[in-house]
C-alpha cells in the first residue's frame, strides 16, 4: 500500500513542487496544509503516515509546535526549512524529528529522507514493542516468584527504571491495609543500586517530629488517574505541604509521575507508584500510555505481595544490593546522576544492532563507552576495529576502509583487506566522524544503506554484517548547517545518541576518578601513594576541566610521578586565573617536559590557524607525521582549536 503523506507548507509553488515529486515516486499525498490549525484537522480525519513540515507557517503557530502533537500521536514527520539558524535547528531537534531536510533539497534527498525516516519509525516502534513484552514478562516472574514483599518491590522499581526512569520511587499504600510497611521509598543511588527507605527513615531524614509524617499523608490526596507534572505543574503540585513537597524538597526533585492501581474490592486501600526524577519536563505523554499497558501487570504483582510471607519492616533505611550490572562498567568510573543515565542507554542498546552516535567533548570518554556497547553485544566475542578518521590521510582513507584490489592504483601492490571487512560479524568504531571528508561520507552512506562495500579496483560488491558506533567532539548539526556533512548521513548514524557529560558537569565523580587514576599510576610506577588531600580534591573539584577526564588523568600521572609523600597533597592546576595572578612565579618556575611540549605545539598550532596538514601545516613544521601529531594532541589534552 502507497504511504500517505501530509505536506504541511504555506509556499503554494514549493508545496507543489513537494507534491509532485512525490507522486512521482508512488507515494500519496493526502492533501497540503498551509497552517498548524488546518493540518490538525487533516491529521484527525486522514491519519497520514507521515508528515512534511515547513517551520515557519502561515499563523502564530509553527511547525515545532505541530510536531509536539505528531510526536504525541505517534505520527513520523520531517522537517523541511530554509532557515539554518542554530536556535531553531536545536529547537526542532528537542521534538525528536524523523528526519531534516534543508531547503533547497534534491529529488533524491527527500526520497532518502523518507525512507530513512519510515526505517526509524518502523524500528523504533518494533524494539519497543519487543522490549515491552519482555518487561510485562519480567513483572510476571517477578509476580510469580517466592521472595518476600520488599524484595519484590525492589526488582520492580529495578525492571521499571529503564522504561521510566526515576530517581526516586515511592510505591505502597497509605491505607495500610494489610500491606506491611506502608510506603516504601527507593532512592537511586547508582545504577542499578537503589537505597530503601522506610516511612520511619524518611521520617529522620526530612528531621520530622512524630506525627508530622501522617499528617503530610493525610492531606496527600492520589491523582485519581495516571498523571505527570513537569516544570510549572509541578511547582504546583509541590507548593502546598503534602508528601509530594516534602520529597521535593528533601531530595531536590523536579518532576514527578503517579500511577494509582484501581481500588477493586472494599477491602482494598489506594496503592501507587509515585516516580520522581531530579531532572526537569522529564515525564511525558507516551509515559502515560506505557503505565496504562503496564497497570494490569502491576495490579498483580500488588496482590501476590501482598499474599507474600509477612516479613519485618525494614527499620530505618536500609541497602538492599541489587545483583551489580555495575561490575560491566567497571572501566568507567563515576556515579553521578549524568553518568548513570548514560549506563542506562548503553544497557538499553548494547543488546541490538541500533547505530550508536556518541558525542562529547574530547577526553570525556567517548572510546570507553564504544568499547562497554561492544561488550555488552552478542558481538563481544567478534572484533571491534577502530579507525580514526582525524587522523587517517585523505588519500588513503577509501582503502583504509574499503581495501583495495592489487594493482588498483599506483601502489597497490597486494591486495588490502579494509576496517570493515575486518570487523565483519563485530563492530566499527567509527571515531572523529565529524572529520570524514564528504567523498568517503557517501561511501559510509551506502554501507549502511545496502550493507555491502566495494573494495578499491574490486569486481563486486562484498556483503558485510557490521554495528556501526561513531563518535564525535563536533557539533554535527551545526555540521549539516554549514554543509560539511551529509543530512541523509547524519540521520543514519544519529539512529541512537549517547551524549556524553563533560567533567564540569558530572563534578561529584571527580574524587572517585582521582582515586582510580592514582591506584593506577602508582601501582605503575610501583610508589606507594594512598590518595590526595581533603583540600587538592577541593582545588580539582574547583577546576572547570577544558580537557575533560584526560586532563585529570595526565595531571594525576604527573603529580604521582612528582609526589614525595605518601599523600598528594597539592595538585598545580593550569587555571588561567592562577596564571595570571603568578604570571611572575610561573616564568621562574621551571616547566615540565609535558608542559613544554604542549605549549610548544599550541604555539606552533596558532601561528598555523590551526592547520595540522600540508606544507604549511603544524606537523611539516614539527616534522612529524600528521597522525603522529594528531596523537601527541589526544595525550597532552590540546583540542584542534588548540586551546586545552
Ligand atoms: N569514566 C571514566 N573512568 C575512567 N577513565 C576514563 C573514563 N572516561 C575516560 N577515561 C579515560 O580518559 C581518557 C580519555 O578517554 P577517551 O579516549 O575515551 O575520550 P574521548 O572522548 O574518546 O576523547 P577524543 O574525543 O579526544 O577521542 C582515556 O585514558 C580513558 O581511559
Amino acid at each position: 500500500m502507497n504511504k500517505k503523506i501530509l505536506i504541511v507548507e504555506d509556499q503554494f509553488i514549493e508545496a507543489n513542487h513537494l507534491r509532485i515529486m512525490l507522486q512521482r515516486a508512488d507515494y500519496e499525498v493526502c492533501s497540503v496544509a498551509r497552517s498548524v490549525e488546518q493540518a490538525e484537522e487533516i491529521i484527525e480525519n486522514e491519519r497520514p503516515d507521515l508528515v512534511l513540515l515547513d517551520i515557519f507557517l502561515t499563523g502564530k503557530r509553527t511547525g515545532i509546535d505541530l510536531a509536539v502533537q505528531l510526536r504525541e500521536t505517534n505520527i513520523p514527520f520531517i522537517y523541511l526549512s530554509a532557515n539554518s539558524n542554530e536556535e531553531v535547528l536545536n529547537a526542532a531537534k528537542a521534538t525528536h524529528p524523523n528526519g531534516f531536510l534543508v531547503k533547497p533539497f534534491r529529488e533524491k534527498d527527500l526520497l532518502v529522507a523518507l525512507q530513512i525516516a519510515h526505517y526509524h519509525h518502523e524500528n523504533g516502534l518494533e524494539s519497543q514493542l519487543r522490549k515491552e513484552t519482555l518487561l510485562q514478562t519480567q513483572l510476571a516472574n517477578i509476580t510469580a516468584g517466592l521472595a518476600a514483599w520488599d524484595q519484590k518491590l525492589l526488582m520492580t522499581a529495578q525492571v521499571l527504571q529503564p522504561f521510566i526512569s526515576f530517581d526516586l520511587l515511592a510505591v505502597g499504600t497509605s491505607g495500610n491495609a494489610g500491606m506491611p510497611g506502608g510506603i516504601i521509598y527507593f532512592l537511586r543511588i547508582g545504577f542499578n543500586e537503589y537505597q530503601v527507605i522506610t516511612q520511619d527513615g524518611l521520617q529522620t531524614i526530612a528531621n520530622l517530629k512524630n506525627g508530622e509524617m501522617e499528617a503530610l499523608q493525610a492531606k496527600t490526596m492520589l491523582a485519581p488517574d495516571i498523571a505527570f507534572y513537569n516544570n510549572e505543574h509541578f511547582k504546583l503540585v509541590t507548593s502546598v505541604p503534602t508528601m509530594r513537597k516534602l520529597i521535593a524538597d528533601t531530595f531536590g526533585m523536579h518532576s514527578l509521575l503517579e500511577l494509582p492501581l484501581p481500588v477493586t474490592s472494599a477491602h482494598d486501600s489506594p496503592f501507587s507508584f509515585s516516580f520522581y526524577s531530579r531532572r526537569d519536563d522529564v515525564y511525558a505523554a507516551h509515559h502515560r500510555a506505557l503505565c496504562q499497558r503496564i497497570r494490569p501487570f502491576l495490579q498483580l504483582a500488588k496482590r501476590s505481595m501482598y499474599q507474600a510471607e509477612p516479613v519485618a519492616a525494614p527499620v530505618g533505611h536500609i541497602n538492599l544490593p541489587a545483583s551489580s550490572p555495575n561490575s560491566v562498567f567497571s572501566g568507567i568510573i563515576g556515579r553521578s546522576p549524568q553518568l548513570t543515565e548514560v549506563f542506562e542507554l548503553i544497557s538499553q542498546v548494547a543488546p541490538v544492532d541500533t547505530s550508536v552516535l556518541i558525542t562529547g567533548e574530547s577526553g570525556t570518554g567517548k572510546e570507553r563507552i564504544a568499547d562497554s556497547i561492544h561488550a555488552l553485544s552478542p558481538r563481544k566475542n567478534q572484533p571491534l576495529i577502530k579507525v580514526n578518521c582525524a587522523a587517517l590521510p585523505a588519500n588513503l582513507i577509501e582503502s583504509e576502509l574499503f581495501g583495495h584490489e592489487k594493482g588498483a592504483f599506483t601502489g597497490a601492490l597486494e591486495k588490502r583487506i579494509g576496517r570493515f571487512e575486518q570487523a565483519n560479524h563485530g563492530s566499527i568504531f567509527l571515531d572523529e566522524i565529524g572529520d570524514m571528508p564528504l567523498e568517503t561520507q557517501v561511501k559510509l552512506l551506502r554501507v549502511l544503506q545496502q550493507k555491502e562495500i566495494e573494495r578499491i579496483g574490486g569486481k563486486a560488491p562484498v556483503k558485510v554484517n557490521i554495528r556501526i558506533i561513531a563518535a564525535t567532539n563536533r557539533n554535527l548539526e551545526k555540521e549539516v548547517a554549514e554543509g560539511r556533512f551529509r543530512l541523509d548521513l547524519y540521520y543514519r548514524l544519529n539512529v541512537f545518541p549517547i551524549r556524553l557529560p563533560s567533567l564540569a558537569e558530572r563534578k561529584d565523580d571527580i574524587p572517585l576518578l582521582v582515586n582510580h587514576f592514582v591506584q593506577i599510576y602508582s601501582k605503575k610506577t610501583g610508589k606507594k601513594i594512598s590518595g590526595v588531600s581533603d583540600k587538592a580534591i577541593k582545588n580539582l573539584m574547583a577546576y572547570n576541566w577544558p580537557g575533560n577526564i584526560r586532563e585529570l588523568e595526565n595531571l594525576i600521572e604527573r603529580s604521582v610521578l612528582l609526589a614525595k609523600n605518601d599523600l598528594i597533597d597539592h595538585i598545580p592546576l593550569p587555571t588561567q586565573q592562577s596564571q595570571k595572578i603568578s604570571e611572575k612565579a610561573e616564568e621562574s618556575r621551571l616547566k615540565t617536559i609535558f608542559e613544554n611540549e604542549r605549549d610548544y605545539i599550541i604555539e606552533v598550532l596558532k601561528r598555523c590557524n590551526g592547520r595540522i596538514r600540508g606544507a604549511d601545516g603544524a606537523a611539516a613544521i614539527l616534522n612529524i607525521p600528521p597522525t603522529t601529531l594528531g596523537s601527541k594532541m589526544k595525550k597532552l589534552g590540546i583540542r584542534r582549536d588548540f586551546s586545552i
